[in-house]
Formats: C-alpha cells, sequence, structure tokens
C-alpha cells in the first residue's frame, strides 16, 4: 500500500480494496469515501478532508444501472482540480460488502442503501418489536450482502430480567448464534457494551423497525462535535451549505452509517417477501400436481399452463424465475444451511453419545 492509501485506512480502506484498485487499473487515482449523497451531488472524505464531488459526465454515460453509481460508503476514484469547486468521479472501488434493498414493482431492480459495511447492528427492543422471524429476515439479508450481523435488544428497562432471558433462548432456539447485546437507553446498562465492539476503522450501520431506539442510540455514541459540519469546496477554500452526513465518525475512529434509506430497509427489505408483486403466480403454483413444483418444466404446472392459455405473462413469469434465483435462492440456501448445520451438530451429539463420548 502507497503512505497515501495508508492514510485512508483510519476511513477503512485496507489491502483488499487496495488489491481491487491495483485490478481495475485505479490504483494510481486520489480516492476518497462517500459520506453522502444529494441527489447528483456528493460528499466525500479522505486524508486531507471532506469535499463536494460530481461524477464524470464519461462515468455516467458508461454506468447502465444505477445500483452501479456510488452510493453511502463506497470507494471512489476523484480528480480534483484548481478551477472547480467539485471533486470528479470518474470510477467506483468494487464493494466488499452492501445492503440494498428490491425497488418496489414488478421489474427486478435493486437500490443500494449503503456498501462497505462491517458490521450490521440488527435492533429490536424487548417491548413489544421482539419478532424472531423478522429477525432471521434481516440475518438474511445482511449475511446476503457480506455484512457481519449483530443483534442488539434495547429497552431492556421495560422487561424483567426473566423475561428478557426467555427472548435470548428463543433466539438461540431458532438456531442464531449471532451475538446478542442488550441494552437500556434510559438507564443506560450495557450501552457500553456496544461501544466496546466498535473498532476503529470499521464500518457500521443501526437497522430495525421505527421506534426501536436507534436515534436515541446512535445519539449515545456520537461525540457532539461530530454534527458540525465544516465542507470545503474541491479546492479546498470556502464554505458552501450543509449536506446531511450519512457516514459519521465517532470519537474512537468507528464509522456508522446512518440514511433515509436504512431507516426504510426494514420495511422493504426484510419484511416484504416476494408474495405481494407475485401472488397471481403463488395462487396458480397451489394448483400445481406437485407440491414442490418449480414451474420450470413439470407435467401439470399450473403456472406453466397458464403461459400456454395466455392468462398469464411470459415476462412476469420471467421476472419471477429470475428474482427466486437471485433473492430467495440465496435466503433459503442460508438458511437450509444452518438447518444443516444444526442438524449436523444434533448427529455429532448422538454419534458421541452412541460411543459413550461424553463432554468432561
Ligand atoms: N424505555 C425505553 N425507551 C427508549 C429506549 N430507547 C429509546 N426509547 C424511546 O423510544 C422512542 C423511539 O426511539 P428512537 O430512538 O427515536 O427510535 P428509532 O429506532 O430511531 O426510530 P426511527 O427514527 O423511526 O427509525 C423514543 O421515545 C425514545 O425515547 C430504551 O432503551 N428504553
Ligand atoms: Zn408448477
Amino acid at each position: 500500500m502507497s503512505s497515501a492509501s495508508e492514510q485512508l485506512n483510519q476511513f477503512g480502506w485496507d489491502e483488499w480494496f487496495d488489491a481491487k484498485a491495483h485490478e481495475k487499473g485505479s490504483a494510481e487515482h486520489r480516492l476518497a469515501r462517500v459520506v453522502a449523497v444529494d441527489r447528483d451531488q456528493l460528499l466525500v472524505i479522505d486524508e486531507s478532508g471532506e469535499f463536494r464531488a460530481k461524477l464524470a459526465g464519461r462515468f455516467l454515460y458508461m454506468t447502465e444501472q444505477s445500483i452501479d453509481l456510488p452510493c453511502v460508503g463506497d470507494w471512489v476514484c476523484i480528480q480534483y482540480s484548481t478551477s472547480d469547486m467539485y471533486g470528479i468521479i470518474h470510477d467506483v472501488i468494487p464493494r466488499k460488502s452492501v445492503l440494498r434493498r428490491k425497488a418496489a414493482g414488478d421489474i427486478i431492480e435493486y437500490q443500494m442503501i449503503a456498501s462497505n459495511i462491517d458490521v450490521a447492528l440488527i435492533v429490536q427492543a424487548c417491548h413489544f418489536d421482539f419478532n424472531v422471524n423478522r429477525l432471521e429476515r434481516y440475518l438474511v439479508m445482511v449475511r446476503n450482502g457480506h455484512v457481519h450481523p449483530v443483534v442488539l435488544l434495547t429497552k431492556t428497562d421495560l422487561v424483567s430480567p426473566e423475561t428478557l432471558q426467555q427472548l435470548i433462548e428463543k433466539i438461540r432456539s431458532a438456531g442464531i448464534n449471532t451475538e446478542v447485546i442488550a441494552l437500556s437507553n434510559v438507564t443506560g446498562e450495557g450501552v457500553n457494551n456496544v461501544r466496546e465492539i466498535l473498532q476503529p476503522g470499521k464500518t457500521y450501520c443501526l437497522l430495525g423497525s421505527s421506534g426501536v431506539g436507534k436515534s436515541t442510540l446512535i445519539n449515545q455514541l456520537i461525540g457532539r462535535h461530530i454534527l458540525e459540519t465544516k465542507v470545503v469546496s474541491g479546492t479546498g477554500e470556502g464554505r458552501h451549505t450543509t449536506v446531511r452526513r450519512e457516514l459519521i465518525i465517532l470519537d474512537n475512529g468507528a464509522m456508522l452509517i446512518d440514511n433515509p434509506g436504512m431507516r426504510e430497509f426494514g420495511i422493504l427489505g426484510a419484511e416484504e417477501g416476494m408474495g405481494d408483486s407475485f401472488a397471481d403466480i403463488y395462487a396458480l403454483a397451489s394448483k400445481c400436481k406437485y407440491s414442490d413444483c418449480s414451474h420450470s418444466n413439470e407435467p401439470g404446472c399450473a403456472v406453466l399452463s397458464a403461459i400456454e392459455e395466455g392468462s398469464l405473462h411470459r415476462a412476469h413469469y420471467q421476472n419471477f424465475i429470475k428474482l427466486r434465483s437471485e433473492s430467495e435462492f440465496h435466503d433459503l440456501s442460508y438458511l437450509e444451511k444452518r438447518k444443516k448445520d444444526k442438524a449436523f451438530g444434533r448427529y455429532i451429539k448422538s454419534a458421541k453419545k452412541d460411543l459413550g463420548i461424553t463432554r468432561k
């Protein structure tokens, strides 16, 4: 790594990105990390501070999908010129991890929420909000994006220690081995356990339903001075109106991404299944000859006959197949793998018992 890129380590740059930048031939460019996106303007940070930036016309022209445009958390190749108040973004360095959600509608389109997140803190409140199935859906989304999950149970002040213990047992008996931190923003209990896992140079985000205490927790984690915004131009001079920063650097050097997309993520990402847009296909599927019909070539498939008859649009069906292979397949493969792991664990246990091996 060059010394310039070493200075970027504080913002999460590492050997992984370095290797990707070399592969792409972008290693010679100046690099910066996106801390906010405001329509066509971006706010980026590098070792010399924060700058406004815009996308290069050529980059915009060459980009076919909106998910390939820079989002919060991305590393970008940037050029600064003395004549322009904006830095010009020429490229995006490949993403190590992503949080994205399906855009509404039949066409399979994804919307980027943020990238290059190391750990997602999945927040549920002990009181009212707690739901293991929803937790599993969040875990699937997060792991599909290659983000490491940690579960936060908030509002412990509203439940008895026994109830809290039962909630944790429910999580464990669902086969979820993810680290769980219980906390109360009111008493402050457990908040330090969250602080302890936040490492400098790593990027975190909070996911969870509205009202579970994410903002309250973020406010506890943020030092006051971070809220003051000083935005300079590409030349390093002048001040401009404030952009709401979505990537926040905490006092200890850990980074926290909190953006509007993340706030809606729970509803559109983890909670909306495929059912809504493909209700017609699911209705037909119940009439297929085989209950495990994949609707691709089976005899007696009601979905395929509906296409033949013209009562189901082929394009709609193709979207269904594509989305199923892209999303449900990954989701299921993760859940199935975990079930298998669990089954394997039981198998090992019983085999040990048969052989008379017991834990000392
Ligand atoms: N009793 C109790 N109340 C809490 C706790 N944490 C947050 N609250 C309260 O719960 C309400 C919602 O908290 P927020 O932090 O705004 O929740 P949020 O998750 O940020 O919600 P959105 O901004 O809608 O995503 C507020 O009235 C908080 O004061 C807690 O640990 N215990
Ligand atoms: Zn079928």
